[in-house]
């Protein structure tokens, strides 16, 4: 049974304010956004009808600073993943140590049963409708499933027409010439194979003799395995909605990734077996990445994982049950706030970047990421340790207490 994102995080927060002993008022403060808004949006169709899509932005917390976060369009998204998504938003942004609370917002359409014109009256749409509560120092939407950086391009024209004046800082994940940042666009795939690496030495693996099987193949997925290869670890299977495929001695991430461009799957790429999804969860290697969805590793496929560590790119990709599963069965598991916050990370560069008008070369992107992810891996890490508790609890107990600091001196409890 698919479990409510909402109640998963939840139950994560509450541990968390259990065992750093916080007064209730937290917890109540935390368990639901501060602010969401419901629109609904409706849309020229290229044939003259007019059709109208809900749409979703919810503002989870802002104690540490604006609200961050991405926005969805798929045709599953409801109210309530995108609560939990901007909660998660607002706990990566802590753990991580950036000065911003959490925000997600979402569409629930299939974008790509949308023309590229239909696509566009849609962005333009749903920013029209949100334009009141965001903003470079309210809140500052990005990419996330089903978006991309022409979507951002066209929401940013469309609330600097609403505004009168140039605002690149209000989203990020721009294209490069509108004021994107160099490194956004692989930024998240490049932080989890970053933590993956880390992880690995922690668990005495090398990660060049390490072997990969990841879930989904869009942005995260993708330049997750293209910089894993590139750091020497061996991608034998991956998995999208359309099917998977499989080779022990090694699929080219690369040519994957032009092989979905071309195709708009990993289907049939050639030298690979056919694979399933429940087949990719119980392979026998060394890292497990789900970058798909959420409630992806559930209590039925738990037990048959045989990875030694799964690395979490996508957003809450794992039930609480199952994660129970994975724990007792001693498999390390790098929580998603953690795994896959190389995005949010380059996107806070971006908005710094966009704000004082000058702009940092790639290297000085991915070496400033590298420093903040390792960072904060090495505080969970420890905090894990000292508690003896597991990665989520520790990421969670770091975010939860930096946010209950400034909670406090802002005088909220
Ligand atoms: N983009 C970003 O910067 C960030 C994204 N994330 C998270 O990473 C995850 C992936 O996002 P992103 O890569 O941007 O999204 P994309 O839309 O680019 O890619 C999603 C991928 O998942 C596949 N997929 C979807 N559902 C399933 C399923 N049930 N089984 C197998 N594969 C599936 C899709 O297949 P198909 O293409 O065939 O539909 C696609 O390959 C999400 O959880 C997102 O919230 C987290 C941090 C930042
Ligand atoms: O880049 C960002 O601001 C947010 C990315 C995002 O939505 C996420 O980390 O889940």
């Amino acid at each position: 049974m698919a479990v409510n994102p909402l109640k998963a995080v939840q139950e994560q927060i509450k541990n968390a304010c259990e065992l750093l002993n916080l007064e209730e008022s937290v917890y109540e403060i935390l368990k639901e956004p501060l602010r969401v808004m419901e629109v609904s949006i409706p849309v020229q169709m290229d044939d003259g009808t007019v059709k109208v899509f809900k749409g979703y932005r919810s503002q989870h917390n802002d104690a540490l600073g604006p609200a961050k976060g991405g926005i969805r369009f798929h045709p599953d998204v409801t109210l309530d993943e995108v609560k939990a998504l901007s909660m998660w938003m607002t706990f990566k942004c802590g753990v991580v140590g950036l000065p911003y609370g959490g925000g997600k917002g979402g569409v629930a359409v299939n974008p790509q049963e949308l023309s590229p014109t239909e696509l566009e009256r849609l962005s333009r749409g749903y920013i029209r409708a949100i334009s009141s509560i965001i903003g470079p120092e309210k809140d500052i939407p990005a990419p996330d499933v089903g978006t991309n950086a022409q979507v951002m391009a066209w929401m940013v024209d469309e609330y600097n027409k609403i505004v009168g004046y140039n605002s690149p800082a209000v989203i990020t994940g721009k294209p490069l010439i509108y004021g994107g940042s160099k490194g956004r666009v692989d930024a998240t795939g490049y932080g989890v194979a970053l933590i993956a690496r880390e992880a690995a030495k922690k668990l005495e693996m090398d990660i060049k003799n390490c072997t990969v099987a990841i879930q989904g193949y869009g942005n995260v997925g993708s330049y997750t395995g293209i910089h894993l290869q590139r750091l020497g670890a061996k991608i034998v299977g991956v998995v999208d909605i359309y099917g998977g495929v499989y080779n022990e001695r090694g699929i080219d991430a690369e040519k994957l990734a032009e092989h979905v461009r071309k195709t708009g799957s990993v289907k049939d790429f050639e030298g690979t077996t056919s694979l399933t999804n429940e087949e990719l969860f119980a392979l026998d290697v060394d890292v497990l990445i789900p970058a798909a969805l959420e409630n992806q590793i559930t209590e039925e496929n738990a037990p048959n994982v045989k990875a030694r560590m799964v690395c979490e790119a996508a957003n809450g990709p794992t039930t609480p049950e199952a994660d129970r599963i994975l724990r007792e069965k001693g498999i390390f598991v790098v929580p998603d706030i953690l795994a896959n916050s190389g995005g949010v990370i380059v996107s806070y560069f971006e908005w710094v970047q966009n704000l004082m008008n000058y702009y940092w070369t790639e290297e000085e992107i991915k070496e400033r990421q590298e420093i903040v992810m390792i960072n904060a891996f090495n505080n969970i890490y420890q905090l894990a340790q000292e508690y003896k508790v597991d990665m989520r609890t520790a990421a969670y107990m770091i975010a939860i207490k930096r946010i209950y600091e400034a909670m406090k001196v802002r005088g909220w409890i």
